[in-house]
């Protein structure tokens, strides 16, 4: 990992992108790269009626996602590490999800005209958990607007995310289980450091089951 100077993360909801990007950024020193998930005002709307907000509620995650990107790759870096709560293409899968056919079709003429200017990460960490896992994280997180996140909403969402990564070849890929791997453990942590250090290139998977 000793080139990996952006490192992406993601996963389904409550999968652990945030914990672990800060962890990194903590242990390796560098900048993080949160997104702005409390900014968007279509949020809490797509939550009570996904249908009718979920065109809205894209196409804010697009053009800020692009916005920050844009910005943090045009800052001077100095060679030192960035470490991201997501993958760009993450949008494109919620998309994917959500979208109605003909909005679909919209949202990727605008996707393809930004996607192609954005920067690629040296490696990219997809974290996953166990359904159950990531819905009692998501409860005791607590977030209003989560509350009435429907079970069969996060386990299309996790299936969407297995189905992009499966076919995911434009960077080294670490897929990393969490269901057993407690992050604020300073032994777990250590043992992911490694795995992460380690990891050159292709497709490797972590799963430190108990
Ligand atoms: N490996 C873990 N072990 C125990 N708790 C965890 C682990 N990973 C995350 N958590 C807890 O689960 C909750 C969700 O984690 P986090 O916010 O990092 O997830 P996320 O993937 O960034 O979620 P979102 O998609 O909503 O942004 C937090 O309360 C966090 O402390
Ligand atoms: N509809 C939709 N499209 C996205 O691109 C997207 N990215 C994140 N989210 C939701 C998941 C968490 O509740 C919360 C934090 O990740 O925001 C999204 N929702």
């Amino acid at each position: 990992m000793e080139r990996a100077r952006y490192i992406a993360i993601d996963g389904p909801i409550g999968a652990g992108k945030t914990t672990l990007a800060n962890l990194l950024v903590e242990r390796l020193g560098g900048r993080l790269v949160a997104e702005p998930v409390e900014e968007n005002p279509f949020l809490a709307g797509f939550y009570d009626d996904r249908r009718k907000f979920a065109f809205q509620t894209q196409l804010f995650f697009l053009l800020s996602r692009f916005q920050q990107q844009q910005t943090l790759f045009q800052q001077d870096l100095f060679g030192q590490l960035t470490v991201a709560d997501y993958l760009f293409e993450k949008d494109r899968i919620f998309a994917a999800l959500n979208l109605e056919a003909h909005e679909l079709a919209l949202y990727e003429q605008v996707f393809s005209l930004l996607g192609g200017r954005i920067a690629r990460p040296d490696l990219v960490i997809y974290l996953q958990a166990r359904q159950e896992v990531l819905q009692a994280r998501i409860r005791r997180r607590g977030r209003p607007f989560e509350r009435h996140l429907e079970p069969e909403y996060l386990q299309a969402l996790a299936k969407a995310y297995n189905d992009f990564f499966f076919h995911y070849d434009d960077a080294p890929l670490l897929v990393v289980n969490t269901s057993d791997l407690d992050l604020a453990a300073e032994a777990d942590q250590d043992a992911l450091l490694a795995v992460i250090r380690r990891h050159k290139s292709g497709v490797q998977h972590y799963n430190p089951a108990r």
